[in-house]
């Protein structure tokens, strides 16, 4: 059966083993790769344009500047330690009492800002701090220089504030250190005189409430790059209801408010990691006040994370918390209105003199000795106190005690001089004391000393001629002496703790322990604005001995070319094109602004309005006017 045996038909079986796999099957491994890329590509592509849409929709959700909350924004730390390049000394542009300043830019924006770097720990910084980020919202005026951030480092203990950077620093520097040429010219000083005036204004008159500077002087007067001045540094402000306040705080009714808040928003603003609000959230109320501060925490209270703190209610004897109402407890021990240059004095000659004979001379007076655990610096204090004492009870002693440091510490130096010139062989004019200041020889001072009772100011000590108008029993508290009237910064008294505004700037009614008014403002413009005129510090003793010590304080020397009726000497000899009637009229209103009794000063308001000429210019106080010609020939001429 051959159909049986034939075979079967039988593929090959090569074919079948080397066949290629069905192309069904092969196909889709080769496109495996590729595949894969291009779903990786495809996914990362939609991944970007995801990223891209986020950013750009969060970018347009950044809100606008109308919409931005007001200052100040919290910065992180790191962004301002990037923008300062870690605090690099040479992008330092200066140092205040609480820590340096700091030329910054930030990376994004190339906005250039200036940052405050203050070290936390003392009571007075964390106050500079929170008063500032207090009163940040609520200022608005081309001539006020706010706060528009800040930021904190709880590790380090760090506190950072932000200003805009002034390009031409500070008034100080620019009038009184670096010289600046431009400051030459009569029209920019005048335009500084009444920018500050309008600054001023505007803290009194507009802000709501009003605003008391406390600290007006050079240094805190920044000017930009057209030397636009704007008032910066409101450490020391105050709101002018708060006294009131805070006898209702202490009353107890909490029912209308001034709430003073920063609280965060949760929004972003380029180059900040978040924002915080602080504004007034004014109620016309005056009953009473609540002030809280979320997220401005003391750091030394560690709470830089945002915990509350209240101030709604004075607490005796409280932390950092209170710090508002400590303010005007400051200056509780600042003694007299002289006990700053008396110290200053005392501790210049107690370097002279061996301490036996100052410790004999202060426990003489009865007064250290009962108190034998007194700090140093108040002993000191209390040895010229007591100086004036036995002044009082001494009256008819031929010497007032007050006249004694100058001899003694004038004779102490003489000697040294002569000794000095003996070595040298050199002539000298003058003692230096330090930081170049001269002091005259005992010789002209004695020769002054017997001048001078013949002279017009009569029974006047010629120590109190040279103090008279050095308001400011303090220095500021903070080492910071460059700004003070300018006594030698090798003083002790810059360890005074007082907070009561600058030596030579505070007026006399605030420096010896009364309140904080507006007034206590117009004073220190007053001399600010004598300042800015004569291009030179309140209280400086140079060159040759007796005309320049005369001369040393400022506001007296005004008052003194008032009475001879030479305002116009007090002008800056390096002033060009000088408006006459201009100068006049700003060291009239100087010398207005500088009365003694606050209520003769004029109100920033009036100030302003006759320095730009809508006023009537100031009358000189009668006391200053100069005197009508006598009529009887003077002691000297009838001896000629
Ligand atoms: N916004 C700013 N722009 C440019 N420079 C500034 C700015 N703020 C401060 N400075 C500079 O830094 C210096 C120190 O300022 P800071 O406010 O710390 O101290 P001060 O006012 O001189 O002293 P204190 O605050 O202790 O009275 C100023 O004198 C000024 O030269």
């Amino acid at each position: 059966m051959p159909s049986l045996h034939t075979p079967p038909p039988s593929s090959p079986p090569s074919v079948l083993t080397i066949s290629p796999a069905p192309s069904s099957f092969h196909h889709p491994r080769r496109l495996a790769f590729p595949l894969a890329g291009g779903v990786a590509a495809a996914f990362s592509l939609l991944l970007a344009l995801t990223l891209c849409f986020r950013k750009l929709t969060r970018k347009r959700t950044v809100p606008s500047p109308s919409s931005d909350p007001p200052p100040p924004h919290r910065f992180s730390y790191s962004s301002l330690r990037r923008a300062t390049s870690s605090f690099s000394p040479s992008l330092r542009l200066g140092q205040g009492g609480f820590g340096s300043v700091y030329r910054a830019t930030l990376p994004k924006t190339n906005q250039n800002l200036a940052v405050k770097l203050m070290d936390a720990g003392s009571l007075q910084g964390e106050r500079e701090f929170q008063n500032e980020l207090l009163l940040a919202g609520n200022l608005s005026s081309g001539h006020l220089l706010p706060v528009i951030g800040f930021s904190s480092d709880r590790k380090r203990r760090r506190m950072l504030l932000v200003y805009e950077l002034m390009a031409n620093g500070s008034l100080q520097d620019c009038l009184l250190q670096r010289k600046s040429k431009e400051l030459r010219e009569w029209h920019r000083r005048f335009a500084i005189a009444v920018g500050i005036a309008k600054g001023l204004e505007y803290l009194h008159h507009y802000c709501n409430p009003p605003v008391i500077h406390g600290d007006i002087k050079p240094s805190n007067i920044l000017l930009d790059e057209n030397f636009v001045a704007k008032i910066g540094d409101f450490g020391l402000a105050r709101l002018k209801s708060e006294e009131q306040c805070e006898i209702n705080v202490q009353e107890n009714v909490i029912e209308g408010k001034i709430e003073c808040k920063a609280e965060d928003t949760g929004s972003v603003i380029e180059d900040t990691e978040s924002v915080t609000t602080a504004g007034f959230d004014v109620d016309q109320s005056p009953e009473s006040v609540v002030i809280n501060v979320a997220d401005v925490a003391s750091p030394s209270e560690g709470n830089f994370d945002g915990a509350s703190v209240d101030s709604g209610k004075q607490k005796k004897g409280g932390s950092g918390r209170d710090w508002w109402w400590k303010q005007d407890n400051g200056g509780a021990e600042s003694g007299r209105v002289k006990d700053y240059v008396m110290e200053w004095i005392g501790s210049e000659i107690k370097k002279e003199r061996p301490k036996s004979e100052w410790v004999e001379a202060a426990s003489s007076s009865g007064q250290i000795g009962k108190k034998p655990g007194r700090k140093k610096t108040k002993k000191r204090l209390d040895w010229w106190v007591s100086l004036d004492e036995e002044k009082d009870v001494k009256k008819e002693k031929r010497r007032p005690a007050r006249e004694w440091w100058k001899e003694e510490y004038c004779e102490e130096l003489a000697r040294k001089q002569k000794k000095k010139k003996k070595k040298q062989g050199e002539a000298s004019d003058a003692v230096d004391v330090s930081d170049g200041i001269y002091w005259p020889r005992d010789e002209d001072l004695y020769v002054d000393r017997k001048k001078k009772r013949s002279r017009s100011r009569g029974s006047r000590g010629s120590v109190d001629w040279w103090l008279d108008g050095l308001s400011g029993e303090l220095w500021r508290g903070r080492g910071n002496s460059h700004d003070s009237g300018e006594l030698p910064k090798s003083g002790g008294a810059s360890s005074t703790p007082s907070m009561r505004g600058t030596v030579c700037y505070v007026a006399p009614e605030y420096s010896s322990g009364g309140d904080l008014s507006e007034k206590c403002d117009v004073y220190s413009f007053g001399v600010l604005l004598l300042v800015l005129i004569a291009g030179r510090r309140p209280l400086k003793v140079t060159g040759s001995p007796m005309s320049e010590f005369q001369r040393a304080n400022l506001v007296s020397w005004a008052r003194h070319l008032a009475r001879a009726g030479k305002l116009l000497d007090l002008v800056d000899k390096s002033i060009q094109s000088v408006n006459r009637d201009q100068a006049l009229m700003c060291i009239t209103v100087a010398l207005v602004c500088l009365q003694k009794a606050p209520a003769l000063r004029p109100s920033m308001k009036e100030v302003v309005a006759m320095l730009s000429g809508d006023l009537e210019p100031p009358q000189l106080p009668v006391e200053l006017s100069p005197s009508p010609p006598s009529r009887f020939p003077s002691k000297l001429k009838r001896v000629r």
